[in-house]
């Protein structure tokens, strides 16, 4: 009797722990109670806590923690947390978890639970952190083994996906009072981002712009040996950079250059708006808040400097280029200059090793106009080309934009698109061309002549013909030079380094 009791009994225990078990599965109670049993275990442990800021105390880029939140957006355990954001992947149809502020994610390694959470960035004067917890017990035996598998982890998704590239974009500071700002500046821990970031989509390449081959391949293989060059650049004790100063009219496509430069490298974009920088500390500030595999772009530097509206002074600017910051700040960086016109500006700007390579951007030619042609109307050849090579010969021109322009508007009819360049060429284009100098077309801003195709491409040489010869001489330099002068695009490379 009191076994068959016993039995059933324990049928009514086991039915009951059954039903609780599906319960708790079926409603989701478990994660209170297993959010109750951890909190218990945390009462019987003593935790420590550490903090990956998003940017360290010189307010440079911390490089942990771009990998700490790349391994993170990758665990799975990220799908089971309370709160998740859903954003779309690179692809239209992919869709992405990420950590928001505040949320925590839990990460089993070698049998211990460590939890991490994303900092709330209002709290913390604008900069995101990482705060890890784990219990005093497993540290000494998993910490230093646990963040090299983070290391590990993101460097192996970093090669995986192709790199997103950003744009950033200089923001005002937001106390406009220079006296605060200082102020600011030397209470470095609460510093204040200064760039704001959106993903950069430009569909620039080198193929889509018009312009000399042997030029663009000379540019290719100029970045590539560049990439390759960082024993070089050490041993000879240079910072792994390099300058490019684009300079020519309006719309020939320098913006568009530097956009083709940033997708070739896959490198991520740095645009400064000298308005928005407040004096040449601040410039500084900005540099240093720049990462490695980047772009830095200046644009339309001579219009600041001849006008005087940035209160960012040469000097400024010079050191900028290469001053001893640059040392301290992330490597592997191409800076990029573009001008209207260089003639105006001080030498000193121009000497090789602030600048390296000079790239001429001229108004069309012939050659140019044909290679628009063909991406705009799909047209290869075409009777009428005759003729407006015979119109490009007599001195006319116009720019690669002006062209572009009138080849999309009437992109359904070649022959209506290439009589309309015609028209604007005898009209607008008219003494705009080949070894002629004259008003920029339209009336906006204050450029009032450019420096036209038809110069030699040694223009770089002429000016600072001795410098160049001395610093080839140091380092062995291999001068690119552009064959063909009817051409005027000018490429002349201060150097090709050669990696060791
Ligand atoms: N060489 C070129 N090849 C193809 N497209 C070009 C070229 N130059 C200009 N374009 C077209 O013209 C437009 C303007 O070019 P872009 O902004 O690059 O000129 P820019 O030299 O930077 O002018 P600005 O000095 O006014 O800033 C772009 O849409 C670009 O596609
Ligand atoms: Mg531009």
């Amino acid at each position: 009797m009191v076994l068959r009791n016993l039995i059933l009994l324990g049928f009514v225990i086991v039915w009951l722990l059954v039903m609780i078990r599906v319960l708790l599965f079926k409603t989701g109670l478990i994660y209170i109670v297993k959010k109750w049993w951890r909190w218990i275990e945390d009462c019987f442990h003593v935790n420590q806590f550490l903090k990956v800021p998003e940017y360290n105390e010189s307010m440079q880029e911390n490089q942990l923690y771009k990998k700490v939140s790349l391994y993170l957006n990758s665990l799975s355990t990220l799908e089971d947390s309370d709160f998740t954001n859903l954003v779309t992947g690179k692809k239209p149809h992919d869709i992405v978890l990420c950590l928001d502020p505040n949320q925590t994610v839990e990460d089993n390694f070698l049998g211990a639970v460590l939890t991490w959470t994303n900092g709330d960035n209002v709290e913390q004067n604008g900069c995101r952190s990482f705060v890890l917890k784990v219990r005093k017990a497993d540290k000494r035996r998993i910490l230093k083994p646990y963040l090299q598998h983070i290391h590990t982890v993101a460097d192996e998704i970093e090669q995986r996906k192709q790199r997103d590239l950003k744009l950033y974009l200089n923001i005002k500071h937001p106390d406009e009072d220079e006296d605060l700002h200082h102020q600011h500046l030397h209470r470095r821990g609460a510093g204040h981002v200064r760039w704001r970031s959106v993903p950069f989509t430009h569909p620039s390449t080198f193929d889509t712009i018009a312009m000399e081959d042997d030029l663009k391949n000379k540019v290719k293989s100029d970045l590539e040996s560049f990439l390759k060059a960082k024993q070089y650049y050490h041993r000879l004790g240079r910072v792994w950079k390099r300058s490019f100063l684009l300079y020519g009219p309006s719309g020939t496509g320098k913006s568009s250059f530097v956009a083709a430069m940033a997708n070739f490298l896959s490198y991520d974009v740095y645009d400064i708006d000298l308005s928005k920088v407040l004096n040449d500390s601040d410039l500084n500030f900005l540099l240093l808040q720049t990462t490695s595999k980047s772009i830095i772009v200046m644009e339309d530097l001579d219009r600041f400097l001849i006008e005087k509206s940035t209160a960012v002074s040469l000097s400024g600017v010079l050191n900028f280029m290469d001053g001893i910051l640059n040392s301290c700040c992330a490597e592997e960086r191409v800076m990029v200059f573009t001008m209207n016109c260089k003639d105006h500006i001080d030498p000193a700007l121009l000497r090789p090793g602030r600048i390296d390579v000079h790239i001429h951007f001229p108004l069309c030619d012939f050659l140019a106009f044909k290679t628009l042609a063909n991406s705009y109307l799909g047209v290869k050849d075409h009777k009428l080309f005759s003729q407006v090579e015979e119109i490009f010969q007599s001195g006319s021109s116009l720019s690669p934009a002006e062209i572009g322009e009138l080849m999309i508007a009437n992109r359904n009819s070649p022959s209506r698109a290439i009589k309309s360049v015609i028209t604007a060429l005898q009209t607008d284009g008219d003494g705009r061309g080949v070894g002629k100098i004259g008003p920029r077309l339209g009336n906006s801003g204050p450029r009032k002549s450019v420096e036209e195709a038809g110069e030699t491409g040694g223009a770089f040489c002429n000016e600072t013909g001795h410098t160049v010869k001395e610093f080839r001489k140091l380092y062995g330099f291999l001068r690119l030079k552009t064959n063909k002068v009817s051409h005027s695009h000018s490429f002349d490379s201060g150097s090709t380094p050669k990696d060791g």
